[in-house]
């Protein structure tokens, strides 16, 4: 450790990649006592760099899968055509943040009380994880809260930007908005445009990626203070980034802090084949910016088959209670039942069931499941949300169609916050954005550090097809 922090003090007196005035300023606040992210990042790249080479230099004509005209023709499930760093989705297991299971994670990150289990774990703390897949020490997350608070601050045009946007548009076709003007703070963009050598190219993607991620909370907030309040952004950069976040949207209760802090967890990454994570990787594959990059990713979470599926299920719910109230009928196994067919017989989807890869249960409801059982046991809209869980999986089983019946995070991520009083669920998909960021841009870090080339698959015609099955 002496020896660590020593390099980190030495470090800290380089210049730093996006200083333009030469000078030998320290990266960031309190990092003088802990190894930094950048010097814990810093020390993992030759080594990874090396393995990746050797990887493509012994196995690189090795086969790993084979296309099948349906996987061709039906978006590619289950090609394995991308690598992905942080997470890893098992179809039965779900979710591994680098290796751990949700569980796992809130068990050994840290958490605002600064005791591993102790609450639900820091976003920063999986932040760290994500990027360097180790567990970081309460100081090393705090370090990261410093600087997270410390680059949070908006370039002058974009609230003014934000302010001008009218009141009925989609919340997060104006958080894509926000962020993309953000894109003048690029200093990747400023560094490619100046001729940097493409083995930097992650320092200034990092500086990128950790602005963006500090960002979005500002953009985030103006956005839900200006649709369905009186457009004031309060913030307490006392409290961690995501207790500072609700401030800022206007909630003051440690509880939904918590809420919070798991919410943005459970969310941040789901291996790379997801729309929103792919988008980031492919628009970053171009060497376009990580504020643009992720702005395509915001796009792609913005449909309703990805993370608009959480308004969705919000929207479904109150119809049923609208529909079930307004006829004097409880709404119950039967009355859910029955407007389950309706929604089927209409060839509409069941929001928040189903799944590309999971066959089984999502992790990610179950602790949202467990969190509500702990704080919200008798809360109306959860009973309801666990009477859908009793009878959908029977109902899509009989329907005949799903590969999964079971439900997925958006299934239950709207009722926990309506319970707090956050009712606005056409605005649910920005809190799944804000998180998104996490893991998508942590990936794109070792997209950049290890030098991964532009995307680029091959299409076929159907003709092709026709062609080759025909043979
Ligand atoms: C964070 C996330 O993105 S999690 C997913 C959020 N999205 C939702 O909850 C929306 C509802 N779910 C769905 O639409 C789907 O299950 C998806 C998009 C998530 C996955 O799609 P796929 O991998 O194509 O699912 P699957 O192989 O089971 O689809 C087979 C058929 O079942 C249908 N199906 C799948 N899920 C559902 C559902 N929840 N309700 C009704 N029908 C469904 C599909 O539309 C498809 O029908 P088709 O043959 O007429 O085209
Ligand atoms: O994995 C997917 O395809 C969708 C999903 O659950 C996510 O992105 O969180």
């Amino acid at each position: 450790m002496t020896l660590l922090v020593s390099r980190t003090v030495r470090s800290l007196l380089r210049k730093t990649p996006f200083s333009t005035t030469g000078t030998t300023t320290p990266i960031g606040a309190s990092i003088r006592t802990v190894t930094t992210l950048q010097e814990t990042l810093a020390a993992q790249v030759p080594e990874k760099q090396k393995k990746m080479a050797e990887l493509k230099k012994s196995y690189g004509s090795e086969v790993i899968g084979q296309v099948t005209v349906d996987q061709c023709i039906g978006g590619a499930r289950g090609v394995k055509c991308m690598l992905w760093e942080t997470s890893n989705l098992d179809p039965d297991e779900g979710i591994r943040f680098r290796g751990l299971t949700i569980p796992e994670c809130q068990a050994v990150l840290p958490t605002y009380s600064g005791k591993a289990g102790d609450g639900e774990p820091l976003l920063e703390s999986l932040f760290w994880l994500l990027l360097t897949s180790e567990v970081p020490t309460k100081e090393q997350a705090d370090s990261l809260t410093a600087d997270l608070h410390s680059r949070a601050k908006l370039p002058s045009h974009v609230v003014p930007l934000l302010n001008s946007l009218p009141k009925d548009m989609h919340p997060m076709t104006q958080f894509t908005i926000g962020l993309a003007a953000c894109q003048t703070e690029s200093v990747f963009a400023k560094a490619y445009q100046d001729g940097v050598p493409k083995n930097l190219y992650h320092e200034y993607a990092l500086e990128d990626i950790l602005s963006v991620v500090a960002k979005l909370p500002e953009i985030a907030a103006t956005i839900y203070r200006n649709v369905y309040h009186d457009g004031v952004v309060s913030q307490d950069t006392s409290l961690d980034f995501a207790g500072n976040f609700c401030r800022m949207l206007g909630y003051n209760d440690p509880s939904f802090d918590e809420l919070m802090r798991l919410y943005l967890c459970i969310h941040t990454d789901h291996e790379g084949g997801n729309a929103s994570a792919h988008a980031t990787h492919l628009v970053g594959s171009t060497l376009s910016d990580p504020f643009l990059s992720y702005a395509a990713g915001l796009n792609a979470l913005a449909g309703p088959l990805h993370g608009l599926a959480n308004q969705e299920v919000l929207k479904w719910i109150q119809e049923l209670k609208d529909k079930f109230e307004s006829e004097g009928k409880p709404v119950n196994a039967e009355t859910i039942t029955e407007f389950a067919w309706d929604t089927l017989n209409a060839k509409k989807v069941i929001p928040g069931y189903g799944h590309a890869v999971l066959r089984k249960t999502d992790p990610r409801y179950t602790c949202q499941r467990e969190f509500a059982l702990k704080h919200m046991p008798d809360d109306e809209l959860f009973k309801v949300v666990d009477t859908i869980y009793e009878v959908m999986p029977d109902i899509l089983k009989e329907h005949g169609k799903v590969a999964n019946p079971y439900p997925n995070v958006d299934s239950h991520s709207g009722v926990l916050l309506w319970h707090y009083g956050f009712t606005q669920y056409q605005y649910y998909t920005v809190l799944f954005g804000v998180s998104r960021a996490v893991g998508g841009l942590s990936q794109l870090y070792w997209d950049r550090a290890l030098g991964l080339p532009l995307e680029r698959p091959k299409s076929v015609t159907p003709e092709w097809i026709w062609s080759q099955v025909q043979k």
